[in-house]
């Protein structure tokens, strides 16, 4: 219990709060030994042959403050106790938002948000609502039996040996009970996430399995993830019996001995009967709190569970910081040098790229082309600092991306993803989120660069229309022309380009070219493009063929297309692929 203590004090921003909860629940259970204590010369007194009032009073008087006392304490703590828990989830959530907000981009996965979101959620619930309502009681159940001991030794000395031999033994039984119960939990929230994400599939894939004839029934990957989850669940039940059943067992023996004891001791005369009516009520309060624990250790296993999920994220470390961070650009000019760069050293997998080498000048267009899984996402990622190299180095405007400041480098590039993920606002909102004090005339001339213009002209409430949860409203094509305009409002001198590789409408496809080589024609504007059409390719200033995460080719579209390299290759398949597309429409 210790260390679990020991890390939620680590895990509060402010542990203030959680220190004066946790001392009033001391408090408290301290003053139920105290007052447990005052039993014996109040019974001692009162249960004489004659009655001594007299002798009895001041511990009456005494008792009654402490109980009214005792009383105030518990209505108080209650409230107190539940508001300081919504404090105390409010202050992890900002705590874990404000945390993430400085880890790298590539930081975020699908499965690290999906973490991300559960702890926010259920693990800081859990743990601010479990640390008032199964904490601090826990705390009680360990410090009332501990007082109630002390109380003892000062009634007969073998009752005290008798609790102070049960205690241990009671104690590691529960822990064994918890260990138990730990472990069934963290199968159960492996098996619960496992839950989530296969709703999650059955909502994104509605359209695929009531095609398939699947609609009502689900996929058999959710029946089977909750099967799993009902055994899992099962598996746990079976597993704790045993632990929990020997703990109680412990429990009734260590009653049993209790009362074992104080009978030989009356009989052997050797034991007051106000003294053993007061054991008998100390034994009470000794081995209740105890026996209690085990409907909380599991709760508590569960919490500190949470705890360790939460501090997983909080471990993880932003990128390191340059100590004098560059705070200006010159040019926009990109450069790798010998970049090699790994996802997962650890499974063997060979790097994502290997030795890369390359340059685009400022006011260029490079389009970068290779096989999928070939590294070009990963070269995009690296100039936005997602991640740092191994090996090698990033340069922008001669400079290492590592020694500039994060601010300076997030202002200068821009990067247009294949979906583009727009905010259920309007379309204002969105463009205007790249530069929040923007004029109207800026906004009107972004849009108009972006080939914006259109799709604002024809949408029923102009700029103030909204654009659905996601940017449901409009096509993939017009939201990335939004992000597009969204890199000209904030005047971005680095776009990163991820070309749709899906097919656009004709419209959208001429409209999103146009845009992309608007950007292109700023001279202080260096563009790369993940490139999947023929249009884009051939007006690129220079062509970088990766594969297999190394560069291919490097050199202009024309040039490499009379050769019989991968770029003539790929783009003769482009070529068949979009006459294809045509000729389907017709
Ligand atoms: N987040 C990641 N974690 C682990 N491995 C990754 C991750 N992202 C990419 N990879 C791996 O790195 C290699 C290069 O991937 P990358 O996404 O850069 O290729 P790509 O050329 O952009 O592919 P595509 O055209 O399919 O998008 C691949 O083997 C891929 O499996």
């Amino acid at each position: 219990m210790i260390p679990m203590i020991r890390n939620l004090y680590r895990l509060w921003p402010d542990p203030k709060l959680l220190l004066r909860l946790g001392s009033l629940q001391v408090i408290l259970a301290v003053l139920q030994g105290v007052l447990l204590g005052m039993l014996v010369p109040i019974l001692r007194a009162l249960l004489r042959p004659e009655p001594d009032f007299a002798a009895a009073g001041p511990w009456l008087f005494a008792g009654g403050i402490g109980l009214a006392v005792y009383a105030v304490l518990t209505v108080i703590a209650t409230p107190f106790g539940f508001a300081a828990s919504m404090e105390l989830a409010a202050e992890l959530r900002h705590h874990l938002m404000g945390h993430v907000t400085t880890l790298p981009l590539g930081w975020f996965t699908a499965d690290r948000k999906a973490r991300l979101a559960r702890a926010v959620t259920a693990d800081v619930n859990t743990i601010s609502h479990l640390t008032v309502t199964i904490g601090f009681p826990a705390i009680v159940s360990v410090l009332v039996p501990a007082t109630v001991i002390v109380v003892t030794f000062a009634v007969d000395w073998r009752m005290a040996l008798l609790f102070l031999a049960i205690a241990p033994i009671a104690f590691l039984t529960l822990r064994r009970a918890g260990h138990i119960a730990s472990i069934a939990e963290v199968e159960l929230e492996e098996a619960a996430t496992e839950i989530a994400g296969r709703a999650i599939e059955l909502g994104q894939a509605q359209t695929v399995l009531r095609a398939a004839g699947h609609g009502t029934t689900g996929t058999a990957r959710l029946r089977e993830a909750l099967e799993e989850h009902r055994r899992t669940y099962r598996r746990g039940l079976r597993r704790s019996m045993v632990p929990d059943l020997t703990f109680t067992a412990v429990v009734m023996i260590g009653f049993a001995a209790v009362l074992a004891l104080g009978a030989w001791l009356l009989l052997e005369r050797s034991l007051p009967i106000p003294d053993a009516v007061v054991l008998f009520v100390l034994a009470v309060r000794f081995l209740e709190p105890i026996g209690n624990l085990i409907e909380l250790i599991g709760a508590l296993r569960a919490m500190d569970n949470s705890i360790g999920r939460v501090q997983a994220i909080l471990h993880t470390r932003p990128l390191p910081k340059a100590p004098k961070p560059v705070t200006r650009l010159e040019n926009a000019g990109i450069e790798f040098e010998s970049v090699t760069y790994h996802y997962e050293q650890e499974t063997g997998k060979a790097p994502a790229l290997s030795d890369v080498s390359f340059r685009c000048l400022p006011g260029t267009m490079t389009a970068l082309v290779g096989p999928s899984g070939s590294g070009k996402t990963t070269v995009i990622r690296l100039i936005a600092r997602f991640f740092d190299v191994d090996k090698g180095s990033v340069r922008i405007g001669g400079v290492d991306v590592r020694s500039l400041n994060e601010e300076v480098l997030m202002s200068d590039v821009a990067i247009v993803f294949q979906d583009v993920y727009l905010f259920d606002t309007t379309i204002e909102d969105n463009v205007r989120l790249a530069k929040p004090d923007a004029t109207d005339e800026e906004l009107a001339a972004a849009a108009r660069a972006a080939r914006l213009d259109d799709v604002i002209a024809r949408l029923p409430q102009g700029w103030r229309s909204r654009v659905g949860e996601g940017g449901a409203q409009l096509s993939g094509g017009e939201r990335q022309r939004v992000s597009i305009a969204r890199a000209f409002l904030k005047r971005a001198r680095i776009v990163l380009i991820d070309e749709a590789s899906s097919a656009l409408d004709p419209e959208n496809e001429i409209a999103v070219s146009q845009a992309i080589a608007n950007l292109a024609g700023d001279p202080d504007r260096t563009v790369i493009v993940i490139a999947h059409r023929p249009s884009t390719l051939a007006a690129a200033d220079q062509v970088i063929v990766l594969d297999a995460g190394r560069v291919a080719e490097i050199g202009k579209p024309e040039e490499l297309r009379q050769g019989e390299g991968i770029f003539a290759r790929l783009f003769d398949q482009y070529e068949r692929a979009r006459s294809w597309h045509i000729v389907k429409r017709a």
